[in-house]
């Protein structure tokens, strides 16, 4: 029996976490759940999931949340706030960590988890682009395990050797070929793309997810994210990593090795087989995916991705060419631009153009510990706010 604390249990990846675990009774216990504001979610998880501990992200979250357990009459204790994200990320009761929690906000408990020796379940690709070199070396120094959620770092994962060592050189792979959707706006004309609705943008044309990283599919900054996640856990430089450009996202990703050969990973997109395949690695469980129908598919596509259309993927491998701390500003600013995008107060186009000048616009310095990061993101946040406000 393992347990689990799941970070972020009410979004998207934690939803399915849960109805993956729900399958196995018999392997999994939940330790802890974590939501930030939707609390009546929370409740009726921990009525199902029976976790010991609950995080919300304020003190009057905490006390609604403390309301509605003590109705049910249940027991699970209640915290709120980053340090109390951290403290079910490193504690004792827990194996594995399931880090679903968007944003740079998932960042201090995915690199508790990683301190704390634990098995990481990474969906939360932010922690991973901000801090990539010092997550890294947290997961080695503390003996973690970490573990793609992510489907395309996922199907890579199931495509290198056991034991890959992330050096390509060493185990003969010569590409990493990471497949795009190319999102809900993939062949909308370039000059009507400034004027997309908000509800436009978040509807993925073949993945249900949360908000963010939706507007992020459709300005393809997600898989500009997925270039610098790809780079560090596998151990990729930049110009080894493609992205290719399929719409019917049933291959998750690919390798393409030395000897000519190129292994993909297949399946309807769902997350719960990734989740199920990290869960249970290195067996294989049951996720509740239905079976891929090749012949009623009938056909796979692919081409190269345009970076006029997509600017922000071009501005993610500047940032991973540069590095130092490019990549967090990047990061930070595009949270900032996909948030005011869904109030409504930028325009689609204006994401691209409010990244590049806040990339432009703070130096960058060497990403030396998570005190240089978190000071670059504070300035590049700040620095986007005030764009936005002119
Ligand atoms: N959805 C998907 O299919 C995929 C997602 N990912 C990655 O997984 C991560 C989660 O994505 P997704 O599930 O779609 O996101 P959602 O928006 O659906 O869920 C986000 C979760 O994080 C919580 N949360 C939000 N803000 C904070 C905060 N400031 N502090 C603590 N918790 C917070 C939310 O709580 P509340 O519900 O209370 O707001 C919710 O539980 C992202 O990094 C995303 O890029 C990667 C691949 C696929
Ligand atoms: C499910 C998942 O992993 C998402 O990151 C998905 O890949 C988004 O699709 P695109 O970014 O390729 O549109
Ligand atoms: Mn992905």
């Amino acid at each position: 029996m393992q347990s689990i604390s799941i970070l972020g249990s009410t979004g998207s990846i934690g939803v399915s976490t849960l109805d993956v675990i729900a399958r196995h009774p018999d392997r999994y216990r939940v330790y802890a759940l974590s939501a930030h504001s939707r609390v009546a979610e929370l409740a009726a998880q921990c009525e199902r999931f029976r976790p010991q501990v609950a995080v919300v992200g304020s003190a009057e979250a905490a006390g609604e949340l403390s309301a509605l357990l003590r109705a049910k009459g249940l027991s699970t204790e209640v915290a709120y706030g980053p340090e109390a994200l951290c403290d079910i990320a490193s504690a004792q009761g827990c194996d594995m960590v399931m880090a679903a929690i968007v944003g740079a906000a998932g960042l201090a408990s995915t690199l508790a988890a990683a301190r704390a020796g634990k098995k990481i379940l990474l969906a939360n690709k932010e922690a991973l682009v901000i801090s990539g070199q010092l997550l890294m070396d947290a997961v080695a120094a503390h003996g973690a395990c970490l573990l793609p959620i992510d489907s395309e770092h996922n199907a890579i994962f199931q495509c290198l050797p056991p034991g890959y060592t992330r050096s390509m050189q060493a185990h003969g792979v010569e590409k990493i070929l990471l497949t795009a959707s190319g999102g809900p706006f993939l062949t909308r004309a370039v000059a009507t793309l400034n004027d997309v609705t908000v509800e436009e943008a978040v509807a993925h044309p073949k993945w249900v997810m949360g908000r963010k990283i939706s507007v992020d599919s459709a300005t393809m900054m997600n898989k500009g994210l997925e270039v610098i996640e790809a780079h560090w856990l596998f151990g990729a430089p930049a110009d080894k990593i493609e992205v290719v450009i399929h719409p019917q996202s049933v291959i998750h990703s690919m390798v393409s090795y030395s000897d000519g050969s190129v292994l993909a990973q297949l399946g309807n997109p769902d997350m719960r087989t990734p989740i199920a395949s990290a869960l249970a690695y290195p067996d294989r469980i049951s996720s509740g995916v239905t079976p891929l129908d090749l012949a009623q598919i009938a056909q796979l596509s692919f081409s190269q991705p345009d970076f006029d259309r997509f600017p922000c993927l071009k501005l993610a491998y500047d940032a991973l060419h540069a590095g130092g701390t490019l990549a967090a500003v990047l990061n930070a600013a595009n949270e900032v631009a996909v948030q005011a995008f869904l109030d409504r107060k930028i325009g689609f186009r204006m994401i691209d153009q409010l990244i590049q000048r806040v990339m432009s616009a703070i130096p960058n310095r060497q990403a030396a510990d998570v005190g240089t990061l978190l000071e670059q993101d504070t300035a590049a946040r700040a620095h986007a706010e005030a764009l936005i406000s002119q």
